[in-house]
């Protein structure tokens, strides 16, 4: 159960049950021809945090699908506090490979949600991506970012790149069901066992946590590198872990030490003394 002081604060992450919740996305528009938000060179903007799992998506496909050129990329110091997210340079500090906030040199990613809407009431999360000419987020919502960047660009890019669909007709009911369970139990499973704060909210969500990573761990048993289709698509990249070693859209994504510096010192009610671990050396073991 939050403390009453956590209550209503950014950092207070679970509800009276102990159990974490997460909001639902709020800025769901997408980037497409003939739509409200045109898939122009050079209009948009991605906001990330290398440690967001959710926003370490959108930086996968960017990279798949050739768009480093297409929009830019922020990246927000892994620490957060009761105002959220900031950027390198906020309170003179800085981080490697963070970044300042490049479209305005705002102190937080609050600032922005407040820029797009100043009666903005929900959480401040990354990824953001968002449209300079309008001044407004398009999107806030991972899964659905990821899609709109599967095709937007594609009038414009080179055939091998446009050729790359990661949410193919074919295999979109496979791949549905598996992002049901896999985002349930596994990437949002994370956070229900890891910000839990009663033993039987806890224990609710890691025990499916472990059925859905046997289950993965099935599926890829007979030796396949791809969960469907025997290719790369969107049922990888949400789950993703495999591919780390051997794919450099995977690999150069991956930051661990902000991942690490982020989720240790952030979540104080978790780790109060906000102790750092050193290593692992190397980051991960390889397969
Ligand atoms: N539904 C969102 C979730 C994004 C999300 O929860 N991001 C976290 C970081 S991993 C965040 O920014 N949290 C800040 C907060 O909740 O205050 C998505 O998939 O895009």
């Amino acid at each position: 159960m939050s403390t009453p002081e956590e209550k209503g604060k950014i950092t207070g992450w679970a509800s009276n049950d102990g159990s974490f919740k997460r909001q639902t996305s709020s800025f769901r528009d997408v980037i497409e021809k003939g739509g409200k938000f045109e898939p122009e060179k050079g209009r948009y903007h991605l906001y990330v945090s290398l440690a967001c799992p959710w926003a370490h998506r959108t930086l996968i496909v960017r990279k798949l699908k050739g768009l480093e050129e297409f929009f830019d990329v922020s990246v927000v110091h892994p620490h957060m506090d009761d105002l959220g997210w900031r950027f390198n340079g906020t309170s003179n500090e800085t981080f490697p490979a963070a970044t300042a906030d490049k479209v305005y040199g705002l102190d937080r990613i609050r600032d922005l949600y407040f820029k797009a809407d100043p009666e903005y009431k929900a959480r401040f999360t990354v990824p953001v991506i968002w449209d300079k000419k309008n001044e407004t987020i398009v999107s806030n919502e991972s899964s659905e970012i990821i899609r709109f960047l599967n095709d937007a660009f594609d009038g414009s890019l080179a055939k091998e790149k446009a050729d790359l669909d990661f949410y193919p007709q074919d295999l979109r009911k496979e791949i549905d069901d598996i992002n049901s369970w896999v985002y349930n139990q596994i990437n949002n499973g994370v956070y229900k066992a890891g910000f839990a704060t009663t033993q039987e909210a806890y224990e609710n969500a890691v025990k499916p946590l472990g059925e859905a990573m046997q289950r993965v761990e099935k599926v890829l048993s007979d030796g396949r590198d791809f969960l469907v289709g025997g290719k790369l698509t969107e049922a990888d990249i949400r789950w993703l872990k495999n591919l780390y070693w051997n794919y450099p859209a995977f690999k150069e994504t991956t930051d661990f030490a902000h991942i690490k510096e982020h989720y240790y010192w952030s979540h104080v009610q978790i780790n109060p003394t906000r102790i750092v671990p050193l290593g692992p050396v190397p980051n991960v073991e390889s397969l």
